[in-house]
Order: C-alpha cells, then structure tokens, then sequence
C-alpha cells in the first residue's frame, strides 16, 4: 500500500503527479481556520508532510503518530523543532541552493529600490504629483562603489555578493560565525566583526538563519552604530530584527532607510507603525517566488520526501538537533 502523505501548500501539478507515483497524497492548496480540523484528522496517520511554514512541535507531533519526514518547501526551517522531531526518529528537509539566485535579485531590488526610492517615487508620479521638472528632494542615494555589509554569508549571501561585487563595484564586508573563504576569493569579500560591519556598511544586508543565537540580533545598540545614511535590508526573518528599535532608527533618522522582505508578524498587521513611514519599502515575504523558482523548491522537497520515505537518506535531510 502507498504511503499516505500531506502536500499543505499550493504546488505545480508536476509535483502532484510525481508524488503520486509512489504515495497516497491528501492535498491542502492552503491551510486555513476553516479547514484546519480536517487537516488534523488526515494527519493521525499519514507518514510525510510537505510544505512551509506549520510550527512543528511537540503538540503538532503529538497528532501525528505515524510520521516518518518532514518535508520544508523552504531553506529557512525555524519552524521545525528539530529537538523534539530527532528524539521521534522523524527527518527533516528542507531546499537549499536552488532559490539562491531568485532571493539575490530580490534582495538587490530592495537595495535599489531603497537607496534611489523608487517605490515613493512611482506613488507620487501616479497620485499627479509631477509638477515641476526634477526635483531635488526626489534625490536618493548611490548604490554602486558602496560598501555592502552582508550578515550571513551564506548561499544567498554569497549570490548577493556576487551581483554587488560584478554588477555594481561594490566593496563588500561580511560577518559569519565562521570564515568564507570562497565568497573572499570570488567576491573580494572581507570579513570582520559585527561591530565593524555595522560601522562601515553603507547597506546593511540581514540574510542568517533565525536561531536562538539571531533572535533580535539587531536591535538598538546595532542601529546606533550604523551610519546615518546607512540602509537596512532583511532578507532572513523577521525576529533576527527588533522592530520596534528598527521603526524608532527609521522615525528619528539614525538610519536612512530599511528594505524588509520579512516581519516578525506575517501578513504584517496594517497598524504596524512600520507601515506609516515613507523610508521603508515593504515586500510579501517574497524572496523566492518566481514561478519558475517555487517549482524547483516543491520538486526539490518532494523529492526529499520520496526518498526519504523509501527509507533512504534524502538529498538534503536536516541534521538532527541541529540548529542551522
Ligand atoms: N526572504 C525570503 O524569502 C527568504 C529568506 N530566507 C532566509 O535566509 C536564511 C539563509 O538562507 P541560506 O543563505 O540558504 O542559508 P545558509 O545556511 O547557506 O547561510 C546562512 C549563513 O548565516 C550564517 N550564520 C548562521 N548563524 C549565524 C550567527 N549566529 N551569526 C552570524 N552568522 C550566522 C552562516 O555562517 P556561520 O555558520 O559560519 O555562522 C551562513 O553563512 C534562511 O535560513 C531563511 O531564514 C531564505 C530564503 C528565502
Ligand atoms: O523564506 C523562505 C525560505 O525558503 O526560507
């Protein structure tokens, strides 16, 4: 008999069709209140989950006896208990690499996009606001020739270096736990301390994972040391960041502006005062959605999860108990 799994997510047919090649495949386009129960019941005994995003922990796992993988259609996987799923004997994957260049270019569009003010700018054209020809306090600030500081060099991290180092002359600094020395060979990266990246970043680019050891790792004390024309992108998750020291940095103009892909609350709140202040450009969470790129991920995960349920080691399993 074909195992039973869960795909909780929207996927391609593709992955659909390959899935249920070999498994028994119960489909949730999205998981909502209302179909939540439902969901609930099909995981009493179904053996793989697919998708992102569900917390899954101890009381998440506790309704789920018969599940052997846990299959992320993301390569962030802070919301898997990677503890309590070890201790279950249960493996985790996640899809790392294959978005590396589709979040790159996002990230590079929040740069632009910040530092030249592109997204106010396009309101005001649209609200008739043209009125004269060229207006100075239309002026933004230069990329190219900056200094990028990237707080995680990592596999995006290292696709962000690559587009501002060849693309834009940009003198890249980086901060890690641990050196990377090809993205220093390739991309003349530089690495130092968090102190001094904050210091001598014109762009400060947020791209760790969201850890214990990242949670609020840039708070107060790291926008004080930035420079005032300094701009600030997240690119990693929102709780990497305090916000309410984020929107206090923006409002008073210890920064000049911020690019957020992530938020501690998502969808954001339309009250978050994040959203009152014209320095700040905001984006779904949509680092790695392209259509071409989602596919890669949900095919990558299922592959993951077809492996791993013929009781193989899947390409790309999580190491138990591991955070990032
Ligand atoms: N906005 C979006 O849509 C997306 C967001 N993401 C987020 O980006 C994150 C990074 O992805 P990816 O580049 O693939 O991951 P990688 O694991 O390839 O890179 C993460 C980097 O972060 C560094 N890092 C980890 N912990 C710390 C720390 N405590 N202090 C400083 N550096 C640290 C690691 O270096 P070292 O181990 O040496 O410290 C590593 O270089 C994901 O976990 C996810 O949260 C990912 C995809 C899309
Ligand atoms: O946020 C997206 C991811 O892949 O992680």
């Amino acid at each position: 008999m074909k195992p039973k799994i869960i795909v909780y997510k929207k996927v391609d047919q593709s992955v659909l069709e390959y899935l249920q090649n070999t498994c028994n495949v119960v489909y949730f386009e999205q998981l909502d209140s209302l179909n939540y129960p439902e969901f609930f019941q099909e995981l009493k005994d179904a053996q793989g989950i697919l998708g992102s995003g569900l917390q899954v922990n101890k009381d998440f796992l506790d309704r789920a006896p018969q599940l052997k993988i846990v299959c992320n259609a993301s390569v962030g996987h802070d919301n898997l208990d990677l503890t309590e799923l070890s201790k279950r004997g249960i493996m985790a994957t996640n899809t790392p690499d294959v978005l590396n260049d589709t979040v790159a270019d996002t990230i590079m569009g929040l740069i632009l996009s910040t530092a030249r003010r592109m997204p106010e700018l396009d309101q005001l054209v649209k609200a008739g606001q043209w009125g004269s020809k060229n207006e100075e306090k239309w002026f933004g600030l230069d990329v190219h020739h900056k200094v990028l500081g990237i707080i995680g060099m990592g596999g995006i991290g290292s696709d962000i270096a690559k587009r501002a180092h060849f693309g834009f002359d940009m003198n890249i600094l980086y901060h890690n736990r641990s050196r990377n020395n090809e993205a220093e060979q390739k991309y003349g990266a530089t690495y130092c301390s968090l102190e001094d990246l904050l210091r001598q970043s014109d762009f400060v680019c947020l791209m760790t994972p969201l850890t214990p050891q990242t949670e609020k790792l840039i708070g107060k004390r790291e926008f004080e040391l930035m420079k005032k024309t300094a701009i600030f992108i997240n690119g990693s998750r929102g709780k990497t960041v305090d916000e309410e020291a984020l929107y206090h940095a923006l409002k008073t103009g210890e920064i000049y502006a911020a690019g957020l892909d992530v938020f501690v609350e998502e969808p954001i709140k339309k009250d978050n005062p994040l959203l009152t202040l014209e320095n700040v450009v905001t984006l779904p969470h949509i680092g790695s959605a392209t259509y071409e790129t989602r596919l890669k991920m949900a095919m990558l995960a299922a592959e993951n999860l077809v492996v791993g349920l013929r009781g193989e080691t899947p390409p790309n399993q999580i190491k138990s108990g591991v955070i990032a």
